[in-house]
């Protein structure tokens, strides 16, 4: 048999095209719920440094969309890890499957309720990890997530993360967005 995830999971990707809005532009490209399944999609799609700029994966619990608009995101924000750009080929694949390893293996434990999902960003500016989470006021709740994602993908005490209210994110004039917590 396989072995049974503690969560349904969605991967999405966005494919950056012009012409639909946003939302339209953000499709699922499969549902999991087991650590085989999800070794199947993972081995089986594009890395996430391979695909084109303007592009993202998103893993979501089932039944919540990779959007602020989302209930389950709207009163969340995220950690933002922001990647070098010279990092792509080397730390981006690393970073991101780590991520998805916390996800799909609740590496927050009793915490893993906060968890909504995360998202990569491929950018010429420079690629983004996002870590969405469900709450932005449960302030200790958040800063002990941050400090095991720092832990789970070995980020030194010295760089900074920075958690993003996605109410004051989706409203942000100019490309500062406020933050509200720091690890
Ligand atoms: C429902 N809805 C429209 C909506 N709902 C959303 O949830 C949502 C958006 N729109 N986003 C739009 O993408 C632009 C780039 O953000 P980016 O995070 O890709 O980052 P870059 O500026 O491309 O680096 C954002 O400025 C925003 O326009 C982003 N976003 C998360």
């Amino acid at each position: 048999i396989k072995h049974p995830l503690h969560n349904v999971w969605a991967l999405w990707y966005f494919k950056n095209d012009k012409r639909n809005d946003w939302s339209a532009n953000q499709k699922v490209i499969a549902t999991f719920s087991t650590v085989e399944d999800f070794w199947a999609v993972y081995n089986y799609i594009q890395s996430a440094s391979k695909i084109a700029p303007g592009c993202d994966y998103s893993l979501f619990k089932e039944g919540i969309q990779p959007m602020w608009e989302d209930e389950n995101n709207r009163d969340g924000g995220r950690w933002l890890i922001n990647l070098d750009k010279r990092k792509r080929a080397t730390e981006l694949d690393k970073f991101w499957l780590e991520t998805l390893l916390c996800l799909i293996g609740e590496a927050f434990d009793e915490l893993s309720d906060e968890i909504c999902g995360a998202v990569v960003n491929i950018r010429p500016k420079g690629d983004k990890l996002g870590l969405w989470t469900r709450d932005a006021s449960k302030k200790d709740a958040i800063i002990r997530i941050g400090k095991m994602l720092k832990i789970r993908l070995n980020i030194s005490a010295e760089v900074t993360l920075e958690y993003q209210v996605h109410k004051d994110n989706s409203l942000k004039t100019g490309s500062v967005a406020r933050c509200s917590y720091t690890v």
